[in-house]
């Protein structure tokens, strides 16, 4: 199988559910046998007993009968229930493999996906591939064999009845795939309605005050709306169909046995000499057989949509992974001086952001990118921090690509701090550590108290150990500026790279994280970027881009002296304006 995701899954599965898997054989070949019983013992007691007028151990015969069907159900039950638990330990393992397949991701995955879209495979499309082990591919075989067992059975009871109801067979799995094409259509419909709803009430929840100020709830009723409208059609068409199936199958069972009995019966149309005791085994076969074959047009539909599910599966799988690098022993750099030389950058749609970028950071000094929004300056910080390699021109760090720096060394030489916090689900210690067991509580609180957030989070329920997921806001803004921060300075790193790390702030808190800035740059190596000259804290060295170029270089001071860009931008933030 070329989907490895998907193959290594069921190896895995296959060894840890074996005897789940013998347990499943031996229920899907007993189910098939037990059903053929009843039948027989139903013939032997009519021509038998009935038919002869000999009652004596009917009430044997009528037990057995009973058991053999309790047994073929017990073991429908059981071929139901080992296919249940293989199945959903297959799907634990495929979400598992794409999981370690998704971390090993290059970040421009992430920026050309939709996180939606990425959702999607791991919920939608799993799931589909499931239905192949839970009920399609095992369910259609031991549905087929079980068709096959019976047309066997009315076949020993008589030849020419068997072709009757083999020419019959089609006609009704026809209808049985018509009815369940259609009805699985409809449901897709609802599901993809509800999927719009979903999007809508996101949508109102992100803006609701910008809709409440603009007065634009008729609006988004009216977009709410059109779903609503879809799903209850689609819903109403699903629940017609499921409705009338039953009664077109009760009457195609009702004339399948009519012509059965009618060409059957000893003095019917077509007589086919056989016993009454035949007759009455044959229309119990006949009504055990609809069932497996409406099964079979269900299980045909799944299998289809379980196709596509491995196709989007295989997709992924094919997705190019990042190069891990691996160092013995990763050492720390003595030199973390950053050098960019003639770097030019597009991302995967080919249109170049930055062009013959070059400027360098020398060891334990500042410098402040500044441009305007789209300039260019989180670009080339990602470039920097080794997230992305440039197309032309080298990045170095102490002599080293950042690309091919190992992870763990690239923690513990560099330290990002976002324009915003990302909200993990996990405790305010998960937050500073991202879950490195080993950072130990004393760097931790050291980092904690660098930054000036020690006596806050001391404050919360839980000190450290306080839940910050979604929906459970514990910080203001800057708190969680603040805590970016420990994050970035936990592992001690000699260089820290700072994006736009005060935007959205007041000045009061502004004023505050740069003192703390100020505090932790010591001694240490900063590449900050800003959209303003305020912005940027005591820098030695200032690059100004503009489109993705660099238009100017200096230190604040040769700037500031200069009638370009940089006296430009002092001038009108002075004047109050934001650039
Ligand atoms: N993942 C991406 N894929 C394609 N284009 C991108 C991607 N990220 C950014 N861009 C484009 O690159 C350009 C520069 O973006 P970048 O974020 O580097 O600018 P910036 O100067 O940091 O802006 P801001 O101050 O608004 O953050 C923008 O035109 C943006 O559309």
């Amino acid at each position: 199988m070329k989907n490895k995701i998907v193959s290594n899954a069921i190896k895995i599965s296959c060894k840890e559910k074996i005897l789940y898997i013998i347990f499943l054989i031996i229920a899907i070949v007993a189910g098939i046998v037990m059903q053929l019983i009843p039948p027989q013992i139903l013939k032997s007691i009519i021509d038998n007993n009935i038919s002869k007028g000999v009652y004596e151990g009917i009430w044997k015969l009528s037990l057995y009968y009973l058991l053999a069907v309790v047994f073929s159900g017990a073991f429908d039950f059981l071929r139901e229930f080992m296919m249940a638990i293989i199945g959903q330990n297959i799907l634990l393992n495929i979400r598992l493999n794409m999981a370690k397949k998704l971390s090993k991701l290059p970040i421009s995955y992430f920026s050309n996906n939709a996180v939606g879209e990425i959702m999607s495979k791991f919920t939608q499309d799993v799931d589909a591939v499931g239905t192949l082990f839970t009920s399609g591919l095992i369910g259609i075989i031991s549905d087929g064999l079980k068709t096959i067992g019976i047309i066997i059975s009315i076949y020993i009871l008589s030849p020419k009845l068997a072709l009757y109801v083999l020419v019959l067979i089609p006609i009704i799995y026809l209808i049985a795939r018509f009815f369940k094409s259609n009805t699985f259509k409809s449901q897709m419909d609802a599901r993809k309605a509800v999927g719009h709803i979903n999007g809508s009430v996101q949508e109102i929840f992100n803006g609701l005050r910008t809709i409440k100020i603009f007065g634009m709830e008729n609006y988004f009723i009216s977009d709410f709306q059109e779903p609503l409208n879809q799903n209850l059609e689609a819903v109403h068409k699903t629940s017609t169909l499921d409705s009338i199936f039953p009664c077109i199958m009760q009457i195609l069972r009702a004339i399948v046995i009519t012509i059965a009995v009618i060409v059957a019966a000893p003095k019917g149309l077509g007589s086919l000499g056989i016993s009454i005791g035949s007759i009455a085994a044959a229309v119990d076969l006949i009504s055990r057989m609809l069932a497996p074959i409406e099964a079979i047009a269900v299980e045909f539909q799944t299998i289809q949509e379980a196709i596509s599910g491995l196709e989007r599966i295989n997709e992924f799988d094919s997705e190019e992974e990042e190069i891990k690098y691996i160092q013995e022993k990763p050492e720390l750099m003595k030199d973390v001086s950053i050098s960019v030389q003639d770097v030019s950058f597009a991302y995967d749609n080919g249109k170049e952001i930055v062009q013959n970028i070059s400027f360098d950071v020398k060891q334990g000094t500042k410098a402040a990118l500044v441009g305007r929004t789209g300039a260019g300056k989180s670009t080339i910080l990602n470039l920097v921090a080794g997230l992305y390699r440039p197309k032309e021109g080298s990045i170095k760090i102490g002599g080293m690509d950042p690309f091919e720096m190992p992870f763990d060394m690239r923690r513990r030489t560099i330290g990002i701090v976002p324009q915003a916090f990302p909200i993990y689900d996990g405790t305010v210690k998960e937050a500073i550590t991202l879950y490195d067991e080993t950072i130990t509580e004393e760097e931790i609180i050291a980092a904690a108290k660098s930054v000036g957030l020690h006596e806050d989070i001391m404050k919360l329920s839980n000190g450290y150990d306080t839940f910050i997921g979604e929906g459970e806001i514990k910080f203001s803004h800057g708190q969680y500026q603040l805590l970016s921060l420990a994050c970035a300075l936990v592992c001690n790193p000699p260089i820290l790279l700072l994006d736009e790390v005060t935007s959205g702030l007041d000045s009061i808190t502004e004023a505050k994280i740069f003192k703390v800035l100020r505090e932790v740059s010591k001694d240490r190596t900063i590449l900050t970027i800003s959209h303003r000259i305020s912005g940027i804290i005591d820098a030695d060295k200032v690059v100004i881009l503009e489109k993705g170029k660099i238009v100017e270089t200096g230190t604040p001071e040769e700037l500031a002296g200069k009638d370009g860009w940089y006296a430009k931008y002092n001038q009108i933030e002075q004047l109050g304006w934001k650039i």
